[in-house]
């Protein structure tokens, strides 16, 4: 039997309406959530990504502000500026966008973000909440599919799932959420010998390898729940890490490249953001 696609676009919007209410109960409050994303250069996927970050900011009526910095900046003139948006009280959430550029240390500027406007989630701080299972801002990818298996209502405790890919933006914090949430967590990476032996045991396969169509139905068996996080483009065509004619003839569910985890990603962004807002007026 084919498979239900879960059309994370569908339930982004939905999400994002939600969170436009929000934002307009927490003006009336007196509290405006404002999102600062950062770029270094010129790449046009990450410009593109960011752009959509502003857009959908800009949408529910959350105030965003771009910071397009040239392709040389170096790492003590981004340090410099991340300090000063630490300090700017009308500022709560602040992200750079991944890739930097070779002359800047990633994991020096990821720890020099305030950890109450870290709303990518990525600060040693922040995932190490998250490990000890502390509320806090979640990784906007891994928490995005999370929001997808819970609103499909595909239940997750109990269930082996399997991940490709051990990446800090994605496989690595994926699995400890969904460990938070009681599933039984199996990593796999390029080392993984035997893939196959993992995957055909998957109640939930998590793919996020970055490897165009490596997973096909053959690799799984009747039933499983596949996501897709790959963002591949081939022949100027975007795909994802599953050959999804096939795989999607015998999962239960499964998500489509593009309009699926992809958009859940910026709509995490903004519920951290406005997470991060909501903090700092509780303090
Ligand atoms: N600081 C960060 N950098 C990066 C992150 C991140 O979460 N924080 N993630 C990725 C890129 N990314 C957001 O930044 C991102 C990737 C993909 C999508 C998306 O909506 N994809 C669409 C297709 C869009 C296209 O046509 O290219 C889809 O899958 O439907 C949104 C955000 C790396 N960097």
């Amino acid at each position: 039997m084919a498979a239900e696609v879960i059309y994370g676009k569908q339930l982004a919007e939905q999400i994002r309406q939600e969170m436009k209410e929000e934002v307009a109960t927490l003006s009336e409050a007196g509290i405006y959530p404002k999102l600062v994303v950062v770029i270094v250069g010129e790449d046009p996927a990450s410009l593109s990504y960011v752009r959509g970050k502003q857009r959908a900011s800009e949408n529910i009526g959350m105030s965003s502000e771009l910071m397009e910095l040239p392709e040389d900046t170096s790492q003590t003139k981004l340090l410099d500026i991340i300090t000063r948006l630490n300090e700017d009280e009308s500022v709560h959430g602040i992200l750079v966008q991944l890739p930097l550029p070779e002359q800047i240390m990633e994991q020096k500027v990821i720890e020099s973000i305030d950890p109450s406007k870290d709303v990518d989630g990525f600060h040693p701080i922040n995932i190490g909440r998250l490990m000890t299972g502390q509320e806090t801002f979640y990784p906007c990818t891994p928490f995005g599919i999370v929001v997808m298996l819970k609103r499909a209502n595909i239940s997750i405790e109990g269930k082996h799932v399997v991940i490709i890919g051990r990446s800090n933006l994605v496989g690595k914090p994926v699995g400890q959420l969904l460990l938070n949430e009681h599933a039984t967590v199996t990593y796999c990476h390029s080392r993984t010998k035997d893939l196959k032996d993992y995957t055909k045991k998957a109640d939930i396969l998590i793919v996020a390898a970055g490897k165009a169509g490596m997973i096909s139905g053959e690799d799984i068996t009747e039933g499983t729940v596949v996501i897709d996080v790959g963002v591949n483009r081939v022949d100027g065509k975007l795909t994802g890490d599953v050959d999804f004619d096939s795989a999607s003839q015998k999962a239960s569910h499964i998500t489509p490249v593009p309009k699926g985890v992809g958009p859940m990603t910026i709509t995490m962004l903004l519920h951290n953001t406005i997470k991060a807002a909501k903090w700092i007026h509780q303090k």
